[in-house]
């Protein structure tokens, strides 16, 4: 099948999914939540508000009138602002946008070309801008500036010296432009030094626009027409492009070992763990194991699981591990927080001590065995790390290499000896494209967060990847798929990645939200939403608290504006550059800023020690982003709190699949939410789940079923959406 039917397979089948069904006599609010009905439902409700502002807004604000540090509706003036804008002083930027209740209206149509690129979310986009010479042109002038950009070396305080590597180097030539600015001007913000009382910056830097390695006004780039390919987003990172170059140059995580072995507990309820069921499906299951000695792996990788402080295996390593150490192919879902990254890591590395896998810095064209691909580029890191530990006293070598980095670092990397590569999927692609890597060797091929990486936004990537030349056909290698949701209809797609004979692993309810979370719906109309999350966030006191806001800018306001209420704030989204994504992440991990507002890029897969609460201050646009953005917290067998803002304005469309995981998790239903979820009623399907525990299943058993993870299918991510995530 040509990359063009499988793009088509993805984009039309989504649009229908299973939704649960609110009949009177079956429905329940209490903790069961086996009293819904199944149903096929036509499309999932598409919210297409922001497409048409952004439309509006476009014709209104297309010419960047002046504006000041008012409101987001009035933040276009910063596309012509070149210093730090200093928001927590004097004028502003926060309080008067919502004091006149302003902040949505503004919200919807501030920056015109915005909203459609500034959700980083799963909702349609209005892609119909192009301009593409336009922008190109705009960003020819800014080469001369990347260098400056590279030149801040002292991230953390851990980068004096390191800075830009060697520009000499024989891979600098290598070095791939990405643009950062252009036509659209400098509407990102980039926010540092937030402390208590410190004031919350937003800069605007008239050549370096949106640190954009990603982002719809990238796309529209014309390409080379080399490599034809490579997709846009490969391109981008690719220097296909006209544009600076990205010089950042991450600093390189410690090295002493107490650091590459820090660990949280596990909580009070990691025990609980060993009750949820889990179901295997596929012929010739391998038997789980019970302990890490029964997985029989080398001394020194059990040594490093007890240094990790591993003492115990959770359910999906227990079923996991001896599955890929039999060679299969696997597809496991599991609820956040569970521990599936060691439950690839750990049987991936013992084939390569039992086969005598060695990273050789010598070889020129490195080979890897394992390509492991998340979507994005914080996940990936932390996944390298993961990798890293595990690894650590071996001779195999894991490397990252994601977006936003200078690419001749990547390279860097590479060449210094790779057996295990983690990759966000616009850089891999670029990597290989510049056949800086070879791919005979791959034996195993990961994908974390497994249905985002096959879904409308990265699953064109993936199909590439499975493509390339010299990849391994799926008979020759091992594709192991992770997530804590998988909609049945991303699970028929995976099928063609996978062995016909691969094994499903369900812990627990596919898509369900992990129990250790408390999880609490408020209903808070739009205009009410920020006094109470300052109410919220003053109880809370220092316990570290993610917020997540819909869109990037919003992401900017919300954090300006906390910080002017002094509650130390940082934030994270894709039009921040990478080292300032960087920068937020390490304050708040350290807990210099205990609030993190984000967008979805900080939904999945970040394991961050102590997040006690997360906040939605704007509910996702899918359960499934619900689910995982709620799996920031409750980690590991730890309790965590769920607080979510629901609007009935906008959010009517959520309350079914809302009480559907509420229910499951056995949380307590507001009675609002369940009226609001009876009103939303969907007649015409019939069929029940009651008594079935494994909801969501095996597609390959036939068996349509209720799946929380099927709500999002029908709004998977746009394609455009995802070069904000990689
Ligand atoms: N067997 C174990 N014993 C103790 N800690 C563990 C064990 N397995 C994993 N952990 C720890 O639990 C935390 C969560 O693990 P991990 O990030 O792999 O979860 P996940 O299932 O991938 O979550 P998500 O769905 O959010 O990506 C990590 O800090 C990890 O080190």
């Amino acid at each position: 099948m040509g990359d063009e039917d499988w793009e088509a397979e993805i984009i039309k089948p989504h649009m229908s999914s299973y939704v649960p069904v609110f009949e009177k006599d079956r429905y329940s609010s209490g903790a069961h939540g086996d009293t819904f009905n199944r149903t096929l439902a036509s499309l999932s409700e598409m919210d297409d508000r922001y497409s048409r502002r952004d439309h509006f807004m476009r014709s209104r604000f297309a010419s960047g009138r002046s504006l000041g540090n008012r409101d987001p509706g009035e933040s276009n003036k910063r596309e012509h602002t070149s210093t730090m804008g200093d928001f927590g002083v004097g004028r502003s930027f926060g309080n008067r946008g919502f004091s006149n209740n302003k902040f949505e209206e503004g919200d919807s149509c501030s920056f015109w070309r915005e909203s459609s690129n500034d959700r980083e979310d799963n909702q349609t986009r209005n892609r119909g801008f192009s301009k593409r010479d336009g922008y190109q042109d705009g960003n020819d002038s800014e080469a001369s500036g990347s260098f400056r950009r590279g030149g801040r070396g002292s991230y953390r305080g851990c980068r004096g010296g390191f800075g830009l590597g060697s520009p000499n180097s024989k891979y600098e030539q290598d070095e791939g432009t990405q643009r950062s600015g252009g036509i659209f001007g400098s509407r990102r913000s980039a926010l540092s030094g937030v402390g208590k009382g410190d004031t919350y910056q937003s800069r605007s830097g008239s050549g370096s626009g949106r640190g954009g390695y990603k982002g719809l006004n990238e796309e529209v780039i014309t390409a080379s027409g080399k490599n034809s390919w490579k997709s846009e987003a490969e391109r981008r990172e690719s220097g296909d492009t006209q544009g600076p170059k990205v010089t950042y140059i991450p600093p390189p995580p410690p090295e002493d070992e107490d650091s590459i072995f820090a660990h949280y507990q596990t909580g009070i309820n990691f025990d609980k763990y060993d009750t949820i069921l889990v179901e295997v499906s596929g012929h010739d299951v391998p038997p789980a194991i019970l302990t890490f000695e029964e997985a029989n792996l080398c001394q020194t990788l059990n040594s490093n699981i007890a240094k990790a402080g591993y003492t115990k295996l959770t359910p999906v390593q227990k079923y996991s591990i001896p599955i890929i150490l039999g060679g299969r192919d696997l597809m496991a879902c599991a609820q956040t927080g569970s521990g599936k990254t060691a439950a690839f890591l750990l049987p991936i590395l013992a084939h390569m001590m039992r086969d005598g896998v060695t990273a050789s810095r010598f070889k020129e064209l490195q080979e890897p065995e394992c390509i492991i691909v998340a979507p994005t580029r914080e996940l990936i890191s932390q996944i390298y790390l993961e990798a890293r530990k595990f690894s650590f006293g071996t001779c195999v070598r894991a490397v990252v290499i994601y977006g936003g980095t200078q690419l001749g670092h990547s390279i860097r990397q590479i060449v210094q000896g790779c057996n295990i590569l983690c990759a966000t999927p616009g850089r891999l692609m670029d990597i290989i494209g510049k056949e800086k890597i070879g791919l005979r060797q791959v034996k195993y091929i990961v994908l974390d967060e497994a249905d985002r990486m096959l879904d409308m936004g990265f699953g064109p990537e993936m199909k590439k990847l499975i493509s390339c030349p010299g990849m391994p056909s799926k008979e020759q290698r091992q594709t192991l798929m992770f997530s804590a949701t998988f909609p049945e209809e991303i699970q028929r797609l995976a099928g063609e990645f996978l062995k016909s004979n691969y094994l499903f692993v369900a812990v627990g309810q596919v898509g369900g939200a992990c129990r250790d979370v408390q999880q609490t719906i408020l209903q808070v109309g739009q205009y009410s939403k920020r006094e109470k999350l300052v109410e919220i966030l003053r109880n809370i006191g220092d316990e570290r608290t993610m917020v997540f806001v819909e869109t990037k800018k919003k992401a900017d306001f919300i954090a300006t504006f906390l910080c002017q209420e002094k509650i130390s704030t940082t934030s994270i989204h894709g039009d921040r550059e990478q080292r300032e994504r960087e920068q937020a992440l390490g304050d708040f991990r350290c807990g210099k800023c205990p609030v993190l507002v984000a967008t979805s890029v900080a939904a999945r897969g970040l394991d961050i020690e102590n997040v006690q609460h997360v906040i939605n201050f704007d509910l996702p646009s899918t359960i499934d982003e619900y689910v995982h953005r709620i799996g920031r917290t409750g980690r590991c067998g730890n309790t965590g709190r769920a607080i979510s803002f629901f609007d009935t304005e906008s959010d009517n469309h959520l309350a079914q699949p809302l009480v559907k995981v509420l229910s499951d998790a056995q949380q307590e239903v507001p009675a609002w939410l369940e009226e609001i979820a009876f009103s939303m009623y969907v007649p015409g399907f019939s069929g029940s789940t009651r008594g079935n525990v494994f909801v969501s299943i095996d597609t390959r058993k036939g068996k349509s079923s209720l799946n929380t993870a099927g709500f999002s299918s029908s709004q998977a991510p746009n394609p455009v959406d995802d070069e904000s995530w990689d």
